[in-house]
């Protein structure tokens, strides 16, 4: 369970963050949707302990990040870049030496990578080299890499961004399953499409702050529209900087 509590933080001459609220729940799908510069990544930034805020908290799973910054990041999966795998490892060895990395013995990390690699059906391609992966073979990898200790949470920024149609499905299935099993994800986007297609919640952020949070029905209902990206513009006030 992820929980922001009145989040500020100026960076430059910007007010990035500007009393932030939101919690995410386990065995729920979150999606922070907001415009361009809404202040999406800054949030998953502070999240992950890498920007330290102004003022106000966060917790991950009751470890308040600035103050148990270690625990709170133990009990995070961070979804990296697909893009930027490590070409030369196998998925078998990239995903076991970031167990390892998480500080799991070299044999109870060997169990897991074999467990994950597994629940991914990542077999067939688990020992050879990430050079010349397609696009969904890398998320994959990127995905058992950020789910091999199994943490509670898992947090990714903007997933989709540059993936094909089938990597985006593979990615999609991929996070339903991750909250069937009762995990926490948290994932920023501003693809309106995607977001009303995986989201349990929707915390539709602006300009550093949160402007509603709701299922995309309740999003919906509350705005009087039919579907959720009139339900946005209407919630901020401008179609400024959003995807289809
Ligand atoms: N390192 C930085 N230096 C200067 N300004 C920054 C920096 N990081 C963030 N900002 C500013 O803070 C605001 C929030 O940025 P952030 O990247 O969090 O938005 P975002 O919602 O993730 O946007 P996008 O959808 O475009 O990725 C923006 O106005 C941005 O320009």
């Amino acid at each position: 369970m992820i929980r922001v509590n009145d989040l500020y933080k100026t960076i430059g001459q910007v007010k990035a963050l500007n009393g932030l609220s939101f919690h995410a729940d386990n065995g729920t799908i979150t999606g922070l949707l907001g415009p361009n510069g809404a202040g999406k990544t800054t949030c998953l930034r502070t999240l992950l302990g890498l920007l330290k805020a102004d003022s106000g908290s966060a917790s991950i799973d009751g470890f308040d990040i600035a103050r148990q910054t270690q625990q709170a990041r133990q009990q995070i999966g961070l979804f990296p870049d697909p893009f930027g795998l490590y070409e030369r490892l196998t998925p078998r060895e990239y995903v076991q030496f970031f167990a390892e990395l998480n500080g799991m013995s070299s044999q109870a990390a060997k169990l897991a990578t074999a467990q994950v690699l597994s629940l991914l059906r990542m077999d067939e391609i688990a020992d050879r080299r990430c050079q010349g992966f397609s696009q969904g073979q890398r998320m994959k990898t990127a995905l058992a890499q950020a789910i091999v200790h199994k943490p509670t949470n898992i947090v990714l920024d903007e997933p989709t961004r540059g993936l094909d149609v089938m990597s985006t499905r593979v990615l999609r299935e991929l996070l339903l399953t991750l909250k069937q099993q009762g995990h926490c994800v948290l994932f920023s986007s501003h693809v309106m499409q995607e977001v009303a297609a995986l989201c349990d919640q929707v915390v539709v952020m602006a300009k550093g702050r949160v402007v509603a949070q709701g299922s995309p029905a309740e999003l919906c209902a509350r705005t009087g529209k039919n579907s959720l990206e009139d339900a946005f513009i209407t919630l901020i006030g401008t179609d400024e900087g959003i995807a289809a």
